[in-house]
């Protein structure tokens, strides 16, 4: 089957993303499509699939995402400030409510926070930090590891530490465990090492069906909600949280809801064919006129 789709990517998160409204694939045919477009061996490669839906009586549009290993998520907030922007670009909006797997988001287009980079925020939640929520079934304690963890569901697995400095072999590790599916969280989970940096963040994130990542949107949020609730950062207050892709901005509530500003950079349109599994040569590509650079030039001069 052949495929249009944008290549895109939120904080360095990227994503082939398929306008699907007018699609109408099953949950295992999709899940086909995203281990062979997000193949990173593969042609187009990236984090994840993301697929722009149809809208329903309270929804403008919808959001569904499959990580590369095929899963679909509940979430992925880097990828929905790239969903937006597709879904503003086909309806003509600047704020939408869109459905995602298990709830719903705002989203809105904002001031460019640089020149050339198309800015969104999406405000989600309530997050949970309710442990069956995040699929644990015993105490946090029970992780291996000495370190002190918030579980966060946004509505998505999230396990969160603060560490002075982020230690990547032991974050992999960690990872792999959730990975395994073990008996105290079957559903397996994202989990995030984040360095307080005086009034900011920086967040590593092993992500589930993944693996490290640039970047986690909904693990940024997560992160910043922890660091709320651990009064790192007052709630309410912007915070600036870096990753290995760039950074966004984000604000936590009490209450769990949280908001994130970032880019929705997209890189290029093509079409792909997928037969077997296997995704052909990326076809008829058009780059984005000065796209990539213009977020390259902004992590430069923001960072
Ligand atoms: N990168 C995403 C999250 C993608 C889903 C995640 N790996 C999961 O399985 O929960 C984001 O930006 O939020």
């Amino acid at each position: 089957m052949r495929f249009a789709f944008v290549k895109c990517h939120g904080s360095g998160n990227d994503f082939p993303l398929i306008d699907a409204r007018s699609l109408s694939l099953g949950d295992a045919e999709w899940a086909v499509v995203a281990r062979a477009l997000a193949d990173r061996a593969g042609t187009a490669g990236g984090d994840g699939l993301l697929l722009l839906t149809a809208g329903d009586g309270e929804h403008d549009f919808g959001m569904r995402m499959f990580n590369s290993d095929g899963s679909e998520a509940e979430t992925c907030l880097n990828g929905l400030r790239c969903v937006a922007r597709a879904g503003f670009e086909a309806l003509g909006l600047e704020t939408a409510r869109v459905r995602l797997k298990t709830s719903s988001a705002d989203v809105a287009r904002v001031a460019d926070l640089a020149p050339g980079v198309t800015t969104i925020r999406t405000r989600v939640g309530p997050a949970s930090t309710d442990l069956a929520d995040v699929g644990l079934t015993g105490p946090l304690s029970d992780l291996p590891s000495a370190r002190s963890f918030v579980a966060v569901a946004m509505p998505n697995p999230h396990l969160v530490t603060f560490v002075d400095r982020v230690d990547e072999a032991e974050l992999v590790a960690l990872g792999e465990w959730c990975e395994a599916a073990p008996p105290l969280i079957p559903g397996r989970a994202n989990v995030s090492f984040v360095e307080q940096r005086g009034p900011d963040l920086y967040v590593r994130t092993f992500e589930r069906g993944v693996g490290l990542t640039n970047s986690c949107g909904s693990a940024m949020a997560s992160s910043v909600y922890a660091a709320g609730l651990t009064d790192r950062v007052p709630f309410g207050a912007a915070t600036t949280v870096f990753n290995k892709g760039g950074l966004v901005r984000g604000t936590a509530s009490a209450e769990g809801i949280v908001t994130i500003e970032g880019n929705a950079t997209f890189l290029y349109d093509a079409q792909v064919e997928i037969a077997d599994g296997i995704a052909g040569p990326v076809e008829d590509r058009i780059d984005r006129d000065g796209e990539a650079d213009a977020w390259a030039n902004a992590v430069a001069a923001l960072a």
